[in-house]
């Protein structure tokens, strides 16, 4: 029987009753078999024989599966995949270093440790004796996403009961035939000529500039402390929803954190302001929290919430900010009775077209406001970042964008293409900051699965999974590893995208010939380590669920940062406008290795990744 992903207390029930009544039934079972009376046997005895066949079964049941993997995985010529050993029984210990290391640690140490300490890029965390596949393996990653992989491997059920009461039937939230069906509908919104279309980039991206430029202190030498990463998630989401609803959320139009009479205070992820937008940004922060928060607890989550869904009250304040918009679109359309033109159709237009149910037109545009906004943000707010830390590459970038466009030239989509070492900010961002940093898929069934060998000592390059079986693998490290992207795999250095290797002949009095060759290694690198394995930097992911808002998000981001480099010659992090309680905390210092000893913000992750606090710039005028 396939039940409904908001079915999820059921699914929990039937689980705990497997645990727990099937032994009992076992127990009877075996007693009238043997031919024991049960009423016989005194009642603490009786109790007692209740109470102990629960583990005793549970632990037959844990042996029969490795059996049964083991012979499955030999038959299949694959390994089976190393087990973190914890402590505690059901590697609680584990679980719990999880959830701290979460609270605590840099983005992702604790499975960074993990790796590190077992010397392998995939593990099982058996997790109250499941299944549970870590990977940072980007042959495995392959394998899942393309080829034969997404026949078998889906986001699957306890991917959707997490998400369902947020993100419904959308895009992000259907596997298979449903998924197919919204991926044609959405598809040619994303052709090449939408996307290309820079109309409504300039329109918010003037309206966002003059918001920093009205920031600009008396003596016009910087401007007052900001918060980008609120200030990009307004001008991404004005965008996507007039790109999507032909109508724009106006947010930028209401006033930001920090200003007029309002106290900086924290959100759930970033800064946090009380009007109605700030509502709505609020709720829709906190359900992608509480819903990372599912992700982490696994699958027993619904006994945390079997009375009450702690999703409940923000995912009604983001319906009920959307659902007017909504229902206004449709009605005007009905009354209409028009066939729009093509031409000026929006994505709500074409929604409307292919299905009468207003539930799912909103949780489509709800799965594409969530795509088109928190990712774009993300990514401008980690490039102004990382531009803060790297004053010479703003330099650098800002000369070619002068270069090209002068001081108030508007970029085309033909001529963007020209701008190198702007794209080799962007990726070099994605790299070491992917908006989406770990992701998931589920085994339909038992498999082998071609990856890396997994130690000197393995022979064979498969691994085995076993079926229903939840693979988190994580993008975030992956661009990160140093067998993979050098040495310097952590620093921020975007000339490892750049192709071209064409130096100055005179620099240190050598020959250009030995310039190139002592550069080759450093110039270029990333690029050259991409294009021979394109599975190592997977900011957009791969195979049939690739991105489709891709060229949209780079393209935006292009945009803005042209006109924002051609108005602001620098940004400095503003740290002492920090909310307290985001700075990064004193003892990542001592690490011995790893970008969290240098790190200036805390980044964190829920659905997509953040600057917790939010990320406090001043703006340098050009
Ligand atoms: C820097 C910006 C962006 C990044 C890094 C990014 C990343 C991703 C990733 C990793 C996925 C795969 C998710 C999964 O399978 O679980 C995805 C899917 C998707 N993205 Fe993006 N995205 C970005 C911007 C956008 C924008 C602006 C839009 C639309 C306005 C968009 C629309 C979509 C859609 C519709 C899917 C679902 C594809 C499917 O399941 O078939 N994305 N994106």
């Amino acid at each position: 029987m396939k039940l409904h992903p908001r079915h999820y207390r059921i699914r929990f029930l039937l689980d705990l009753s497997s645990t727990i009544l099937v032994p009992q039934l076992c127990l009877v079972a075996a007693l009238t078999a043997t031919g024991f009376s049960y009423t016989e046997i005194p009642v603490f005895s009786r109790f007692l024989l209740h109470f102990l066949v629960v583990p005793l079964v549970g632990w037959l049941r844990i042996c029969w599966d490795e059996y049964n993997n083991a012979r499955l995985a030999a038959s299949f010529n694959a390994v089976s995949i190393p087990r973190v050993q914890g402590k505690w029984p059901g590697n609680l210990d584990i679980a719990i270093k999880l959830v701290k290391s979460m609270h605590e640690d840099y983005l992702m140490q604790f499975f960074a440790d993990l790796f590190e300490e077992y010397g392998s890029h995939t593990l099982n965390t058996r997790i109250l004796w499941g299944d549970q596949i870590i990977s940072i393996d980007q042959e495995l990653v392959k394998n899942l996403l393309t080829g034969a992989g997404p026949d078998r491997f889906h986001k699957g059920y306890y991917w959707q009961e997490r998400f369902e009461a947020f993100l419904g039937n959308g895009i992000f939230n259907r596997d298979q035939e449903e998924w197919r069906a919204h991926r044609q509908i959405a598809r040619p919104w994303f052709a090449r000529e939408r996307v290309s279309d820079f109309n409504i980039f300039e329109k918010y991206t003037d309206r966002t500039l003059n918001i920093i430029s009205s920031l600009k202190t008396e003596d016009g030498t910087k401007t007052r402390a900001f918060d980008a990463q609120d200030l990009f998630a307004r001008f991404t989401l004005d965008t996507a929803s007039e790109f999507l609803f032909g109508q724009t959320l106006n947010t930028l139009m209401l006033e930001l954190p920090g200003q007029g009479n309002h106290a900086v205070k924290m959100g759930p992820k970033g800064s946090a302001i009380d009007d109605e937008f700030g509502s709505f940004a609020w709720a829709f922060e906190d359900v992608q929290i509480k819903i990372s928060t599912r992700m982490r607890i696994g699958n027993i989550w619904p006994l945390f919430e079997f009375f009450h869904d702690s999703t409940e009250k923000s995912n009604a304040v983001v319906h009920d900010f959307l659902r007017p918009l909504v229902d206004k679109a449709l009605d005007r359309r009905n009354r209409r009775h028009i066939e729009t033109d093509e031409e000026d159709e929006t994505f709500l237009d074409h929604l409307a077209r292919s299905t009468e149910d207003r539930d799912t037109v909103r949780f489509q545009l709800l799965n594409m406001l969530l795509a088109g906004r928190d990712t774009t943000s993300t990514l401008l707010s980690f490039v102004i970042y990382l531009l803060c830390c790297h004053p010479e590459v703003t330099h650098r970038l800002r000369a070619e964008i002068l270069d090209h466009y002068h001081n108030d030239g508007r970029p085309t989509l033909e001529n963007l293409k020209s701008l190198k070492y702007l794209r080799a900010v962007l990726n070099e961002t994605l790299r070491l900051f992917p908006p989406v940093p770990m992701n998931s898929r589920l085994s339909d069934s038992p498999c082998a699965v071609p990856c890396t060998p997994l130690s000197k000592a393995h022979a064979t390059n498969s691994v085995f999974i076993p079926s229903n079986t939840t693979i988190l693998y994580n993008t975030f490290l992956i661009q990160r590893r140093k067998d993979l992207w050098g040495e310097d795999a952590e620093d921020f250095r975007p000339e490892r995208w750049l192709s071209d290797r064409i130096y100055d002949a005179d620099v240190d009095g050598r020959t250009g010939e030995e310039n190139l060759l002592s550069k080759v290694i450093r110039d270029g690198d990333g690029l050259e380590r991409m294009i021979q394995d394109p599975f190592i930097f997977l900011p957009f992911h791969a195979g049939p669920r690739v991105c489709l808002g891709q060229n949209f998000a780079l393209n935006e981001a292009s945009y803005f940062l042209v006109l924002l480099l051609q108005r602001f010659k620098s940004f400095e992090l503003a740290e002492d406008s920090m909310p307290e309680g985001s700075s990064p905390p004193l003892h990542w210092r001592q690490r011995k290795s790893g970008r969290q000893r240098y790190e200036r913000i805390w980044p964190k992750s829920s659905v997509t990744t953040f600057v917790k606090g939010g990320l406090w710039v001043r703006a340098v005028p050009a």
